[in-house]
């Protein structure tokens, strides 16, 4: 090879989209540039506008427009592949700079900004090869009409160049952002640019003020190492670029899936590279990449790891299906060497491994769910007269009472639990108080033991303390070793010779994704699980995301991540204008940051653009589920480009309730009334092929989807109340954390689209919505 050549991202982005043939036209021209660029079947030569430009010929009808870019280390001259263009669409009012402030290689593309701002900028645009003869039919160049255009007020107001330039927007893009009158405009200026100065200018758009732009965009784009502006080899080296090799074919088959694998965001990318004195945790709003940086962590990890056996890894969430979902994408960034060096399994999962290895023999229990065992202490409170009897305490507040405070710290005792932190827990109890609660405790406890069944709580708790245990046994030996000065234990006691000389911690490196959501025992479990050390636990979640109340304080579970916890800011996946309407719903509300502090969506953004979310009321369920089916029969044909037409939209289409009888309803509807078939979301993911993806919000968290319908946001269902208008509980800090979780509930559900996103109630809307 001769040269080498690699793929600037937007021109790979393009690539994908473009026809079979001119891609496999495209996949010759590269091997042929490598072998020679000066064949003069490459009629390479620079554009006139831009020395710096060259162009190719791609077949008679397409040109490759490139950059050099230095040599490589075996002092190959290095080639950038700025995009593929027809050559009608190449026009000589191109850039390619290194930018000052990330220090990489961008390119701007004027013809593409937009017709106005191009013309109150003064800008004309020229084609880079004249037609001969225009056909007759051709639509004109869009070159600027030199006419007079009425004065208008800028957009961006009280800003100057010098600022633009300072916070890293392009600087052919400086002068027309400047001159851009309204967001449509803006949108246009910006469809096509390089990311910083998309970021940044929407950023600004949004009345950002520049110093907040400078210390959350600019600053975490910033070059780790001086900036030339003529060193484009550098500049080559600092991005990530998809070099041309004989993968290359493949690589540009698989589309936007491959992206996230491969273009990770600078803030992304430091994430997953750092060297961590300790627990890290990454937060986040919804769409900013957490779990993408989970998986690549784990990669990183993997690559590190000393040759060997089993498993040293452990990737563990909450949500059991979106264990499938972490294991397939992991598997696609991974070799399969390095997939089995890692453990992926769900956090109760785990507990319930463990658990079971603690316990006796034929003593193991049956887990159920948290209802089933509710329900046996309303029995129980009810044979004892006690339901919100005199002591005013029903079930739903003991249950917590127990899962919070008792399995929460590990209370062991009476007198443990008169001594416990009830942070948080509402309503004060005395001492004589406790003293019954804890006599009820026990009761019910009973009651379950003798049925045979455990909560996945209870199973976490005891996994927790056989876990700890084991820890302090590898930490006593090792301990003892030292002292003897490194000798062999087989006599030290407690040693009985089966497998505890090679007792020792279960992972080397554990990375967490919907931290939120773990129970403290879980904490405790997995705390005890690694050596405390540089780069022990990593952890990703987003508290506005929390869904099950279990509430944690790392620090008082061992785990301390100050100074090490950070937060991604860029959407990846929803439109600005869902997030606007997603945030309203979480704002003015506290979460916290996973320990003693709080933790906001300052600086939450998405440089995506999308129809606003549609928000529609009925009289009656039935009008509802009629609009909803029509809605989701002009989404399938938009999809599919005809009518009628299922095929390759499963996946890209949801709707979700608030509960189970709701989503039960949805779908025998659109089946019946439709012709729409659907597939339920379980706990194990999808249930059958059908198109459209119907589940419970809860069930849609870590999930995306194109195009997503929210039903039955009525009033009284989120949050969820006994009547209209009347809370299902006078404690008031209990019905303050029933409305936060109802409020995560539903933006975690918003979140979920990608595209479009519609709202829909029948009766009253939910209070959270905000309309009236
Ligand atoms: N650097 C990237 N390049 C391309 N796509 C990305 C990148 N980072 C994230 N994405 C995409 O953005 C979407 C959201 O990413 P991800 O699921 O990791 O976000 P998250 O913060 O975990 O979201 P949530 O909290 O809602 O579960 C995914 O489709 C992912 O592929």
């Amino acid at each position: 090879m001769n040269a080498r050549l690699s793929l600037y991202q937007k021109a790979e982005e393009e690539l994908y989209k473009l026809d079979r043939t001119v891609k496999s036209d495209f996949y010759n021209f590269c091997h042929r540039f490598r072998l020679n660029p000066d064949h003069p079947g490459l009629d390479l030569k620079p554009l006139k506008g831009n020395a710096r430009i060259y162009r190719a010929k791609l077949g008679s009808s397409y040109r490759v427009l490139l950059a050099r870019a230095g040599e490589d280390v075996k002092g190959l001259p290095s080639w950038l592949v700025l995009a593929v263009r027809h050559r009608k669409d190449v026009y000589e009012q191109l850039d390619v700079a290194v930018n000052r402030i990330s220090g990489e290689i961008e390119f701007v593309d004027l013809s593409v900004v937009g017709e106005s701002t191009l013309r109150r900028a003064g800008v004309r645009l020229t084609r880079a090869e004249p037609e001969a003869a225009p056909a007759p039919e051709e639509a004109p160049a869009p070159a600027a009409e030199p006419v007079s255009t009425p004065p208008a007020t800028p957009l961006l107001t009280g800003l100057s160049a010098g600022e633009l330039r300072d916070l890293g927007v392009a600087e052919p893009l400086i002068d027309l952002a400047l001159a851009v009158t309204d967001e449509a405009e803006l949108d246009l200026l910006v469809r096509d640019a390089p990311l910083l100065s998309k970021d940044v200018l929407y950023g600004l758009a949004a009345g950002m003020p520049p110093e907040d732009i400078r210390a959350e965009i600019t600053s975490q784009m910033r070059a780790d190492t001086p900036v030339d502006p003529d060193d484009f080899g550098s500049a080559l080296s600092r991005m990530t670029v998809t070099t041309v090799d004989e993968d290359v074919q493949a690589a540009i088959e698989e589309g936007d899936f491959r992206l996230w694998k491969v273009f990770l965001h600078p803030s992304q990318a430091r994430l997953v590279e750092r060297e961590y004195s300790g627990p890290a945790r990454v937060s986040g709003g919804p769409g900013t990449g957490k779990t993408i940086v989970a998986l690549h962590r784990v990669h990183h990890l993997a690559r590190q790891l000393p040759p060997g056996h089993g498993k040293p890894i452990l990737l563990t969430t909450f949500t059991k299906n979106l264990t499938t979902e972490l294991r397939a994408r992991l598997s696609s960034l991974m070799t399969p060497e390095l997939m089995a060096r890692v453990d992926i399994v769900n956090i109760d999962q785990l507990a319930a491994r463990v658990a079971g290895e603690s316990a006796p023999p034929g003593r193991i229990k049956n887990r159920v769910e948290d209802r089933v065992a509710l329900r046996e202490l309303r029995h129980l409170l009810v044979e004892a007269e006690l339901e919100s009897g005199p002591v005013g305490w029903d079930a739903e507040f003991l249950f917590e009472e127990w899962e919070q405070v008792v399995l929460g710290q590990s209370v062991p005792t009476r007198a443990a639990y008169f001594r416990a932190r009830r942070a948080g827990r509402g309503k004060a109890l005395t001492r004589p108080d406790r003293d019954r609660v804890w006599k009820l405790i026990e009761q019910f406890t009973a009651r379950l033991d003798k049925l045979g069944v455990e909560t996945w709580g209870q199973s976490a708790e005891r996994a927790a303390r056989f876990e700890i245990e084991r820890a302090a046994k590898v930490t006593a030996r090792r301990e003892h070793k030292a002292e003897i000065g490194g000798g062999d234990l087989v006599h030290r006691d407690g040693d009985d010779g089966s497998g505890m000389r090679y007792l020792r911690h279960r992972y080397r490196h554990i990375v967490v994704d919907e931290a939120q959501d773990l129970r403290p025992a879980h904490w405790k479990m997995l705390r005890a699980m690694v050596e405390p050390g540089p780069d022990d636990l990593f952890i990703a979640g987003d508290t506005h995301q929390r869904l099950y109340g279990n509430q944690v304080a790392l620090g008082a579970v061992g785990i301390n991540i100050r100074g090490r916890a950070s937060r991604l800011t860029l959407s990846y996946r929803t439109t600005r204008e869902i997030l606007a309407e997603a945030m309203a719903v979480v704002r003015g509300e506290s979460f916290d940051d996973l320990d003693d502090g709080t933790d906001t969506l300052d600086g939450y953004r998405s440089v995506l653009r999308g129809p606003a979310p549609l928000l529609a009321g009925y009289a009656t369920w039935d009008d509802e589920l009629a609009a909803l089916a029509q809605t989701l029969l002009a989404w399938r044909t938009e999809l599919t480009g005809r009518e009628g037409g299922a095929a390759g939209v499963s996946g890209r289409i949801a709707v979700c309730a608030a509960d189970q009888e709701r989503v039960g309803r949805i779908a025998e509807y659109l089946a019946r009334h439709a012709g729409l078939t659907c597939a339920e979301l379980t706990k194990d993911g999808p249930r059958g092929s059908g198109e459209i993806h119907v589940g419970t919000m809860h069930r849609l968290k870590g999930l995306e989807y194109q195009r997503l319908a929210i039903a039955g946001v009525s009033e009284g269902v989120l949050p969820r109340s006994a009547a209209p208008g009347r809370p299902r509980t006078q404690d008031p800090q209990r019905a303050a954390r029933e409305l936060r979780r109802a409020r995560s509930v539903l933006f975690v559900a918003a979140t979920r689209a990608r595209d479009v996103l519609s709202i829909s109630w029948h009766g009253a809307p939910s209070p959270l919505l905000g309309v009236r």
